[in-house]
């Protein structure tokens, strides 16, 4: 099966007697309904009121699944079935806070006028003290033009504002970051490049989301050569990150050093091409990779990775297999090798489910919301503003990648993404390397 698709809250009323719970958990896991969380809201004498988090695949399991508590009968019921994922977007899920009081006329005075002139002066004769009076060196844009948002395609930047906001939230919780959301009607390189510009200045970072290739990679090269903060791809180098350490990760519960892997890659858009630049310059020999474009197909040979024609080489050939297509449940179960690893990266739905893999006999699988960007651009962007740095070279991304396999528990492939520890371990090792740059160059 793939992908759980629709999460839905059920509130669920049934006799207060042992039992009962049971009864409705066994029902909604045989319909294949994923649990998640299950909070009581009330224990009265007769009756007990319980908040069920279930995911499903889609509307028809979910009525099927609530059609069949309902026919429990004996007082066990369904009452109602909440959207909790809309209604946590409710007015949206970032607000830009002060960081002071202002309880006083002195407060008033010292925040903003007449006080704030004297900082606005200070600045203007000495720049760089900007970093140190302003929010700026620790807030980093977040930039699409919503051309490739998740793998629901070109949906525009304003439908693409729930991804961008929730980067920002994991900037904030994660590393400390402001994560601004910047929406452009435009993608035209052109103009996406000028644009980041004029707007540069106002930011320690530019973390550029869900912008579609191929002129991905001509905004983010061009940006890169341009401005001297750090800019990335999240959707290149971040997944490339996260991607080696799993791959990492991976080859040495297998026992099998990462040079000699032969791993193979579906989908060379801007996820997927990071991913085979990153392991080929880790230095993986036999990197494979497959795409009905024939110009995502030629950009992979420029780089130096073998190209195959199908899927079904693909999976045939290759040892580890990454997809990241866009296309919910592209890979055939049937395709999957006996002690494969399998690495089925699509959000919000993978090409393969990893149960569905495991089940065909992948030795390890994952899928998209394990094996995430969220382990590595907010430590990476805390890292390099933390230094100062100009730039995101490729050093401090394979620190970041190899500091994330140290924090990886045995048996696991990559740590938890919500380890704040975690973070702060890839923002240390990314800042040890920017920091060495900076006194190399210096
Ligand atoms: N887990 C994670 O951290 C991340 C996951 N992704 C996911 O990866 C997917 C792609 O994202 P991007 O690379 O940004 O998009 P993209 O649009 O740049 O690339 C998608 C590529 O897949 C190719 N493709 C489509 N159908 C295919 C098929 N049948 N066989 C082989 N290739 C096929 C397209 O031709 C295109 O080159 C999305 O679903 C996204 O959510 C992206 C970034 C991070
Ligand atoms: C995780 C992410 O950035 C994506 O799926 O596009
Ligand atoms: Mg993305």
């Amino acid at each position: 099966m793939v992908g759980q698709n629709i999460m839905r809250n059920l509130i669920v009323h049934t006799p207060s007697k042992p039992g009962n719970l049971g009864k409705v958990t066994t029902v909604i896991g045989a319909h294949g309904g994923d649990i998640g969380d299950i909070k009581t809201l009330k224990v009265g004498t007769l009756t007990t009121i319980r908040d069920i988090t279930c995911t499903v695949e889609d509307a028809t399991v979910l009525d099927t699944i609530v059609k069949s508590i309902n026919a429990l009968g004996n007082g066990i019921e369904v009452r109602a079935i909440s959207d909790d994922v809309l209604k946590a977007h409710e007015g949206g899920k970032i607000h830009m806070t002060s960081r002071m009081d202002l309880h006083s006329i002195e407060d008033l005075r010292r925040v903003y006028t007449p006080g704030v002139a004297s900082v606005c002066e200070e600045i203007q004769r000495s720049p760089e003290k900007a970093s140190y009076y302003t929010s700026i060196g620790n807030t980093v844009a977040i930039v699409t033009d919503g051309t490739a948002i998740l793998g629901l395609g070109n949906i525009g930047p304003v439908a693409g504002m729930p991804v961008m906001e929730g980067k920002a939230v994991l900037f904030d919780q994660l590393a400390g970051i402001s994560g601004v959301p910047i929406l452009l009607d435009t993608s035209d390189p052109d103009e996406v490049v000028e644009t980041v510009k004029h707007i540069s200045q106002g930011y320690g970072g530019i973390l550029l989301e869900d912008i579609g290739s191929p002129h991905c990679f001509e905004i983010e090269e061009r940006l890169k050569e341009d401005l001297s903060i750090p800019v990335m791809h999240d959707d290149q180098h971040g997944t490339a990150v996260v991607t080696l350490a799993a791959t990492l990760s991976a080859c040495r519960y297998a026992g099998v050093d990462i040079k000699d892997a032969v791993v193979g890659q579906i989908g060379l858009g801007a996820a997927g091409l990071a991913i085979c630049r990153m392991l080929m310059a880790y230095g993986v020999s036999e990197v494979y990779g497959t795409d009905p474009q024939e110009s995502a197909v030629m950009r992979l040979r420029q780089y130096g990775g073998n190209v195959l024609n199908s899927i079904e080489e693909v999976m045939a050939h290759c040892d580890i297999v990454i997809a990241t297509t866009g296309v919910k449940g592209l890979i055939d179960p049937s395709l999957v090798r006996e002690g494969q690893i399998i690495l089925a990266l699509s959000n919000p739905y993978p090409e393969i489910s990893p149960e569905d893999a495991i089940a065909a006999g992948a030795a390890y699988a994952a899928d998209g919301r394990l094996v995430n960007n969220i382990l590595g651009f907010p430590g990476i962007f805390r890292g390099a503003l933390n230094a100062n740095a100009k730039d995101i070279t490729y050093p401090m991304l394979v620190a970041a990648a190899e500091a994330l396999v140290e924090c990886t528990r045995h048996g696991d492939l990559v740590p938890p993404p919500l380890d704040h520890n975690v973070h702060k371990i890839v923002a240390k090792a990314v800042e040890r390397i920017a920091l060495k740059e900076i006194v190399h160059e210096g």
